[in-house]
């Protein structure tokens, strides 16, 4: 398996003093997805930010085997590096179909209108309402949309924060559901930040848990077939708030 990135050492700081991220190493393959699962405060966010280029950091960042810390976000993004923050954030007041668009900006027009179609293939509940304002969508079909226009970009790494944030499990499992499929559809690679160990198992290869800005435990997700396992996983790691 090819690597795609690779982050060693990582350290994140705000200010002069307050660390949010120490030391953190991990990679992610071709195709692969890999969760980092932490509750509020972890340092999850923090190392999203970091890939994308959006704040500083120490360590190293390999991307295609590339060092790729010294460059400005958008350049990362060039390369195929898309992070989709938590919270959707979409233009509420453009549609469905112009949000998808603006994601592909860098596309030729043909290229353009082809991923589109995509996309809209993907997530057929915001096809229906493709020329509809983004803000009159429920929150689920914004997350959808959030992830949509992240998919414009033809990315090559997905960097997608809390996907399961404020939605109804129902709304979760779509969301979940729609990127098993991407995920079986291509070779793209995830790191998808969740506090919810059951969904990131339904799509996810690796977890790394995080706590208190470090990575404190490693599991495959085939060595969390089992319940007995997975709750081991999280009396360790998550506490009981997170069994969800
Ligand atoms: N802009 C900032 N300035 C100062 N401290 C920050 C900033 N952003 C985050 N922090 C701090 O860094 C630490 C890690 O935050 P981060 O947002 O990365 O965690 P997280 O695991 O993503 O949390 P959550 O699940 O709540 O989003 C926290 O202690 C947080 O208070």
């Amino acid at each position: 398996m090819t690597e795609v990135l690779s982050v060693s050492g990582l350290s994140v700081f705000y200010g002069t003093s307050a660390q949010a991220v120490e030391n953190v190493s991990f990679a992610v393959g071709d195709g692969q997805v890999v969760t980092l699962l932490g509750a509020n405060g972890a340092g999850k966010t923090s190392i999203m930010k970091a890939i994308a280029g959006l704040i500083p950091s120490r360590g190293e960042i390999l991307f295609g085997g590339e060092p790729i810390s010294a460059l400005p976000a958008r350049e990362r993004v060039k390369r195929g590096i898309i992070y989709v923050p938590e919270g959707r954030e979409i233009v509420a007041n453009m549609s469905v179909r112009e949000n998808l668009v603006l994601g592909g900006y860098h596309l030729a027009a043909r290229d353009r209108r082809t991923r589109t179609e995509m996309v809209l293939d993907l997530f057929p509940e915001i096809a229906n309402k493709a020329d509809r304002a983004a803000w009159r969508l429920s929150g689920g079909e914004q997350q959808m949309l959030a992830i949509g226009r992240g998919l414009m970009a033809a990315p090559k790494l997905l960097l997608l924060d809390e996907p399961s944030l404020g939605l109804a499990p129902m709304l979760v499992r779509r969301v979940f559901d729609r990127l098993a499929a991407i995920r079986r559809e291509s070779d793209l690679a995830i790191v998808l930040v969740e506090q919810n160990l059951a969904m990131s198992m339904r799509i996810c290869d690796e977890l790394h848990f995080l706590r208190g800005g470090r990575i404190i435990g490693h599991r495959t997700a085939a060595d969390l077939k089992d319940n007995a396992a997975r709750q081991e996983a999280i009396d360790a790691y998550l506490g009981a708030a997170s069994a969800a």
